[in-house]
């Protein structure tokens, strides 16, 4: 068998596989992986169990069996904002094969793979697994590297992939047995010497472009696809690099019966020679489908010819990059070429599934439906291979799978438990938000501010004269807080944002797990600062009671806690980082205006904004907490106060109505966890129903 054959020729490296038909995945036992090396063998290994010849050989994996994707497109029709960008496209690809789909820029690629993956509603056309229509069961078993690399920058490549392992492979294997999947996809795509590597930006220098794109293949091999779509995986990369990343594929590919389907732009001659079959396109249409190896005749057919020694590659997209009328015949022999009795019976039949259907279930004879002649041979003319697939009742779960079959009858669920998700996001939340939310710089700056808030405040005295000075340090201490809390979850939403979608889109968890788990894995790291700010300042400042100095740092924790939540709500909501800088700045200044502090006669028309202000409800616990269980505030000797002609002290009720607006600790309190509630559930309403990833 042609497959077979080839297999057994490109044996993967390190002799991770036994390769055949259908072979696809074993483990190296413990003997094998000692022997690999100081890299390797990071964690226990699972013996290695050997089954029978169809079965997967990673006993975990038995429930998700890589099932081999027989992947047949016909007709496919997309358009977008009403422009048609594809019209009436075919492919056909076969497990082991690599699809390259090439054309010119804009010409279609992108939006074809969007299309096979489900995420681009057709105008017309059908897509074919084996024999089912796309649905949900069949998507989970796709893999789509996009174009952009897009990671969390301060996560090395290892800790990226374990958590993506952690959270994509199903709960039936144990925490080792992932671990040594991601050793086993690491060794697959060469990438044991970087794998301690960080992602890196554009500011942190960390994986090398290769590196990254094979990073990014890896993150999507984890989940063990059949078909793997892969959008321009070599662009970027030098020629060396392009083509040793395209040779790992094309082995990967052939031992373990994987799918592939790769946009190829301006692919050497070497390259483009690893692809079994091409579709070229052109505008949207199809200017050629077929053997890779035969493109050259088809072209010299249509009165084209290569000269000697020429890329191929580089001649095909001349041409149909050439004047009108070329393209023009190069697409009408696209169309002739339909016709012919060599093109794939899978793209003639008028319904491949139902014709199938009919004949596996032998529920009418084959000769009563509505292309008798051509049910037999479509079966007949199939290679034995493809046929079984097609007719292999066990990879059709639904198996009165019609064409017209919704996403609702096939088979859906999460590949981890809801508190997995959870755990795993918590502590990958932790670890990626760590770095950036207690870098040397706020550390740096939170120490520095601590000491000089408590320097200009310094063991102010319980006199009248000093209140202002006391509200000051509280009034301040809130602000700052807010907006550093706010303006910190601003910023790390949009590229988070980015990380999330892809991973949303893949299926990788729900989004609820993923909110609560920012929640809880990012709390630590919001209280710290904040916490170290009070613990310097607030000594300095002369007051001593260890009630007082815990309360007022619970408050200005929930103050900070609640200004993040307004942070997530505004970053889940704008899509554009300017709109949602104006719009904090916007909320950030009207909160302190209406704090308590700066104003206190405000015009009778305009004192319901106080109540939208976070700041307030703050500010006015801290002086709660502060004049009633701290030590007394004395009268000045001309006083503003007028209990102070009957008292030797002001009491805070005095302080607080002095400011127009009174209410109990309980309330503000209550107010406070309202804001951080209805924020925070605001923010996951968005991102579930609004800005869903596209
Ligand atoms: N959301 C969209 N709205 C409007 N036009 C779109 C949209 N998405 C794609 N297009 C248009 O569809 C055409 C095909 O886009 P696509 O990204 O599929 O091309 P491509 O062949 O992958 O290009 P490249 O090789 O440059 O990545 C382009 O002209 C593009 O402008």
């Amino acid at each position: 068998m042609i497959l077979g054959e080839a297999a057994a020729a490109m044996i993967i490296s390190k002799d991770l596989f036994l390769l055949g038909d259908q072979d696809y995945l074993r483990l190296p036992n413990k003997d094998e992986k000692r022997s690999q090396g100081p890299n390797m063998g990071r964690t226990n290994t699972a013996p290695n169990h050997r089954v029978d010849s169809t079965a997967v050989h990673f006993p975990c994996l038995l429930d998700q069996r890589p099932l081999p994707v027989h992947l047949a497109f016909r007709g496919i029709s997309v358009s977008v904002g009403g422009r048609p960008i594809l019209e009436d496209v075919d492919g056909l690809v076969r497990p082991g094969q690599v699809l390259a789909v090439m054309g010119p820029s804009g010409c279609g690629k992108t939006t074809l793979l969007n299309s096979l993956s489900g995420r681009l509603k057709l105008d017309s056309g059908q897509i074919y697994f084996n024999r089912d229509p796309l649905c949900k069961r069949w998507k989970r078993k796709i893999c789509y590297v996009l174009q952009q690399d897009i990671f969390f920058p301060d996560l090395t490549l290892r800790q990226t992939l374990e958590y993506q392992a952690r959270l994509r492979l199903s709960d039936v294997m144990s925490h080792a047995q992932k671990m040594q999947y991601v050793d086993h996809i690491i060794d697959v795509l060469e990438l044991n010497n970087c794998q301690d590597t960080i992602i890196g930006d554009y500011l942190k220098r960390g994986l090398s472009g290769g590196e990254k794109k094979r990073a990014n293949i890896a993150c999507e091999l984890l989940t063990n696809p059949s078909l793997m779509l892969l959008d321009e995986p070599t662009s970027g990369l030098d020629s060396h690099a392009a083509h040793s990343l395209m040779m790992t594929l094309k082995r990967y590919a052939v031992s373990e019966g994987k799918t592939v389907v790769i946009t190829l732009h301006q692919p050497s001659s070497q390259i483009f020679h690893l692809c079994d079959k091409l579709l070229l396109l052109c505008n949207g249409r199809t200017a050629y489908f077929g053997d890779t190896c035969k493109v050259v005749d088809f072209f010299s057919s249509v009165g084209l010819n290569i000269m000697p020694h020429y890329n191929p590659a580089d001649f095909i997209l001349e041409q149909i990059k050439g004047p009108q009328d070329v393209r023009q015949k190069i697409i009408l022999a696209a169309e002739e070429a339909r016709k012919n009795k060599d093109y794939p019976i899978e793209l003639r039949c008028h319904d491949v599934s139902f014709i199938t259907e009919k004949y596996d279930h032998k529920i009418l004879p084959p000769s009563h439906g509505p292309y008798p002649s051509l049910e037999q041979d479509a079966l007949n003319q199939m290679e034995p291979d493809v046929r079984r697939l097609w007719l292999d009742t066990h990879s059709h779960a639904s198996s009165s799978v019609s064409s017209d079959t919704n996403d609702a009858d096939c088979y859906f669920s999460w590949p981890t438990s809801f508190w997995t998700q959870f755990k795993v996001l918590a502590q990958r939340n932790f670890q990626e938000a760590r770095p950036r939310m207690l870098s040397k710089l706020n550390w740096v700056q939170t120490i520095g501010l601590g000491i000089l808030a408590g320097l200009l405040w310094f063991q102010l005295e319980r006199r009248e004269e000093a209140l202002h000075d006391i509200q000051g340090w509280m009034f301040f201490s809130t602000t700052y807080w807010m907006l550093f809390a706010l303006f910190g979850a601003l910023s790390s939403f949009p590229p988070e944002r980015e990380v999330i979608n892809k991973e949303r889109r893949s299926g990788a968890y729900r989004l609820s797990a993923y909110y609560l788990a920012k929640m809880v894995g990012e709390l630590p790291l919001t209280i710290t600062l904040p916490a170290i700010y009070h613990f310097i300042s607030y000594p300095m400042l002369g007051f001593h009671s260890p009630l007082v100095f815990l309360t007022l740092l619970g408050f200005l924790l929930l103050n900070t806690v609640v200004a993040q939540s307004v942070g997530f709500f505004i970053g889940a909501c704008c899509m554009d980082m300017q709109v949602s800088i104006t719009m904090s700045a916007l909320y950030t200044l009207a909160t302190q205006l209406f704090g308590g502090y700066l104003a206190t006669n405000i015009p009778p028309w305009l004192t319901w904004m106080r109540y939208t202000s976070m700041v307030h409800y703050a500010y006015q616990n801290m002086q709660i907490v502060e004049f009633s269980d701290g030590l007394p505030i004395l009268c000045a000797k001309k006083s503003k106060f007028a209990i102070c002609q009957m008292s030797d002290s002001i009491p805070v009720t005095s302080i607080l109505e002095a400011q127009g607006t009174y209410l109990p600790l309980w309330a503000n309190t209550l107010v406070l966890l309202g804001f951080l509630f209805v924020f925070r559930l605001l923010g996951y309403m968005v991102l579930r129903y609004f800005n869903t990833p596209k």
